[in-house]
């Protein structure tokens, strides 16, 4: 049973154990298990500007465990972006199934695979950012934190922040512990006012490590364009 109440409240929710500690551990012995053929592009954030730290985009065809969860999670989450789109009166209609909302996205270049595995070591950080590959967008997308914090290591915190209109942002720090995922915002969300619904931009991001290691499995519904 996924319980996305908190989505609404907060642009956020967590979705406790998704991954076992086995699963975990084998998503990230892909990272230098997989070979070079499982990525199609390896990215130093440092160099881009993004913060500090390493990611790597799967290439198709997705490893088992990605594909089922993206198709999983992404049956799972429609009904929210659906509503989500009509709060906002937007036109967009999110099919119930995943590989029908790819193939949309097909249709105008956007086919490379967007799953990636991210690699962060002690002094690394993720900028806050919105993962937009093109106008064909899924509204909600999600991340499973691989590492245990407190013992792979310390830091390293999932941030949001929520850009509310001629207001100053509200942060948002989601505590995550090992297999667990949280679901967010990829750019936006209604939100309910005194004077009706409006629209919030929103960023994700991660804070310092300040030590150790920590993996984390991405996972984006829509896919890229190059
Ligand atoms: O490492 C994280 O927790 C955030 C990863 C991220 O930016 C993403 O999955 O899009
Ligand atoms: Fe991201």
């Amino acid at each position: 049973m996924i319980d996305l109440a908190d989505l609404d409240r907060y642009g956020a929710a967590i979705l406790p154990a998704l991954l076992s500690p086995q699963q975990c551990a084998d998503v990230i012995a892909l990272w230098d298990g997989a070979g070079p053929a499982a990525f199609r592009k390896d990215v130093n954030m440092a160099r881009h500007g993004y913060g500090r730290g390493h990611y790597r985009y799967f290439a198709y065809p997705l490893p088992d465990p990605v594909s089922a969860l993206r198709e999983r999670l992404y049956a799972a989450l429609a009904p929210t972006a659906n509503r989500w789109a009509e709060a906002l009166g937007q036109p967009d209609i999110y099919p119930a199934s995943h590989a029908d909302f790819l193939a949309r996205g097909h249709l105008t270049g956007q086919d490379k695979a967007t799953p990636l595995l991210l690699r962060y070591e002690t002094g690394d950080w993720n900028a806050l950012h919105q993962d937009v590959y093109g106008p064909h967008i899924f509204p909600l997308q999600a991340a499973i934190l691989l590492s245990r914090p407190g013992q792979d290591f310390t830091g390293g915190e999932f941030v949001l922040s929520e850009q509310r209109p001629r207001m100053q942002s509200r942060p948002e720090v989601v505590p995550l512990t090992q297999g667990d995922a949280v679901i967010f915002p990829v750019r936006e969300r209604p939100v309910q006012g005194t004077r009706g619904i409006h629209r919030v931009q929103m960023r994700h991001g991660v804070s310092r490590l300040r030590s150790g290691v920590r993996f984390t499995l991405g996972i984006i519904f829509h896919d890229a364009a190059s």
